[in-house]
């Protein structure tokens, strides 16, 4: 290969270029990623759409003694290829290979680990104020964009940064959509900024450059040195087009965002023939009970498309919100909903519930107020990573008070709890997990004994106690290895509150207690069984399986089970070991 980028493997060499160069080289970046993510998926429209940009600021800038951050860094795609990174490019986000995000103990080009939205202000902020107190003179740049930088982490930086003198310079890379389209006011504003007279920005102390296109190298280049003439913190505001240069990802932004496999040439993308999954699930519940019940309202911040509300959004647009990311307001928000006669399913993501934990606890559960917590991707998500598995949410949830916890480890049981949390008192939180689902063509709903478990085998030997998908996978492995009588499966739909009469019974009849949950198995189900086995001085022994006590990597769903001993041949081995 006798191109342009086969000569970058430091951006130094890249600064060796002529900048008549530059049109050729993001040419081929955009070639070589095409190639590349069409057989080892990942997130392609936020990539092609900063390939210019990544190419003009390390071009420009001094980088890594200069400090880049990339806000979510979902789009880090062409930085990594020009930071030493082109020849591993294809082992992106599987197991052992480059994370699909920026990562410091990747690359000294990595500054800073992002994958939750709205971070690099404040990160930037941090890193400027350091180096202005140990007197290190050089350039600080986060690049945001036009979704992330509403959130209310992005505002609250940007407050701050306007009271200092720090040179930091914010690049809004606006785009005009997210994920899914962009919401809410500062969409309008975005638009306006063309004629910057006077703006949020400014308003908030900050100097103004733009709007430029960020497509184009001249403008880009000196816009920097613009930058560089003026002191202080500022922001420099470009238009670009997410997936740029790739016509089908230019046209259908939200299905382009992260596509799966494709064919470059012919843009189509692969089609399997999945099977149900949880996602599938609620979609289909969740518009049936909006159809049915006209109190109730789902929330979601900013993910329509992921949480699979958007059939849901277009059918019932008076009661169903995409508030933008903004998972602590998504919460409060579904508070202030529950105290005036409406029912909210306020539908997050477990690892971005994370960022609202304050408001679960504070505005909905110390209130007691009915709020139903749609938690989806609990548990391993797979190749985004350790940034966005679910793994913390059990233990999480389980700890605050008035709080139910509860994992469907089926389609009906999945469809009942969905039912059911609409006649709560209390908040409720659905934990389920992005995975295909054991369907069961439950057509009908019925309503569920809150806190009450169901023995699935009854065997006498030992007993297991899951919660969630893995209870039904555990089903799978005990009748097919035709393990009935031998051992006893205890599903818990409810991890709080817990079913302890049965747990009083399976203490006294069973020597051996293992338990299976899909999170972190410190202070999570097991845990919890545990301290309640204790307080009945139980003599036998109990093993807690889960997720280790440690951030684990990218790599597919089931090479991490594989991984942490929950693969279906774990499970048998450890089963068998017992009996
Ligand atoms: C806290 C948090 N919430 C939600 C997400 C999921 N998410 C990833 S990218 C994205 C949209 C980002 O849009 P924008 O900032 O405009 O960047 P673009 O994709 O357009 O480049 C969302 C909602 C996230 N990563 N972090
Ligand atoms: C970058 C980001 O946070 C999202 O794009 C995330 O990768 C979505 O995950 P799903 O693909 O599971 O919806
Ligand atoms: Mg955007």
């Amino acid at each position: 290969m006798d191109n342009l980028l086969s000569k970058i493997n430091h951006p130094k060499q890249l600064r060796a270029f002529e900048t008549s160069q530059l049109t050729e080289l993001a040419h081929e970046m955009r070639e070589f990623i095409l190639d590349t993510l069409s057989v080892k998926p990942g997130h392609l429209g936020a990539s092609l759409g900063v390939i210019e940009l990544t190419i003009a600021l390390h071009y420009y800038y001094n980088t890594p003694n200069d400090l880049l951050i990339w806000d979510v860094g979902h789009q880090c795609y062409p930085h990594k290829i020009l930071t030493g990174r082109k020849n591993i490019f294809e082992s992106l986000r599987q197991k052992n290979g480059i994370s699909g995000f920026p990562s410091r103990i990747e690359s000294e080009f990595d500054t800073f680990g992002t994958g939750h939205s709205s971070t690099s202000i404040s990160a930037i902020v941090g890193m400027a104020t350091a180096d202005k107190i140990n007197q290190i003179k050089r350039k600080h740049i986060a690049i945001i964009g036009d979704a992330s930088i509403t959130s209310g982490m992005s505002l609250e930086a940007l407050n701050h940064l306007g009271s200092t003198d720090l040179d930091v310079l914010v690049i809004l890379n606006d785009n005009d959509i997210g994920i899914d389209p962009s919401v809410g006011g500062l969409k309008k504003h975005f638009k306006s900024l063309n004629n910057p007279t006077q703006n949020i920005f400014t308003d908030f102390g900050l100097n103004f450059i733009g709007t430029i296109d960020g497509h184009n190298f001249t403008d880009l280049l000196n816009a920097f040195e613009k930058a560089d003439t003026i002191n202080g913190p500022k922001v420099l505001h470009i238009k670009t087009t997410k997936g740029k240069g790739y016509e089908q990802a230019e046209n259908d932004q939200v299905k382009w965002h992260a596509p799966g496999l494709f064919n470059k040439e012919t843009g189509e993308i692969v089609k399997s023939n999945p099977p149900k999954t949880y996602q599938d699930v609620f979609g289909e519940t969740m518009h049936q009970l909006l159809a049915e019940n006209k109190k109730i309202v789902a929330i979601t911040p900013a993910m329509i498309t992921g949480s699979n509300l958007a059939k849901s959004h277009h059918d019932f647009p008076e009661r169903v919100f995409d508030v933008g990311i903004a998972e602590q307001h998504a919460v409060t928000f579904a508070a202030g909903l529950a105290t005036q006669n409406t029912i909210p399913y306020c539908v997050v993501y477990s690892t971005f519930l994370q960022r609202a934990y304050d408001q679960i606890i504070h505005d909905v559960a110390l209130q007691n107020l009915p709020v139903i917590f749609c938690v989806d991707r609990a548990g391993f998500v797979g190749t985004d990573g350790a940034t966005h598995h679910g793994v913390f949410d059990i233990s999480f949830l389980r700890d605050i008070p008035n709080m139910i916890v509860s994992s469907p480890r089926n389609e009906k049981d999945f469809r009942n709890l969905l039912y059911t949390a609409q006649f709560t008192t209390q908040p409720f939180a659905i934990r389920y997990p992005k995975n295909k689902i054991s369907t069961t063509n439950s057509l009908t709903f019925e309503k569920m004994e809150i806190g009450k478990s169901e023995i699935i085998f009854e065997g006498n030997k030992l007993a297991i106690l899951s919660t969630g998908l893995i209870s039904a996978r555990v089903e799978e492995i005990i009748k097919q290895n035709k393990l009935q009588d031998k051992i006893a499966l205890i599903d818990f739909p409810f991890i709080k509150p817990l079913d302890q009469n049965r747990l009083k019974a399976i203490a006294l009849k069973y020597p051996t207690i293992i338990t299976y949950e899909d999170g972190i198995k410190t202070g999570g189900f097991g845990s919890s069984v545990s301290e309640f086995l204790n307080t009945l001085h139980y003599k036998g022994n109990i093993t807690i399986n889960g997720y280790p006590d440690e951030f684990v990597e990218h790599a597919s769903i089931a090479e991490l089970e594989e991984l942490v001993g929950l693969d279906d041949h774990s499970i048998l081995e450890m089963i068998l070991s017992y009996i």
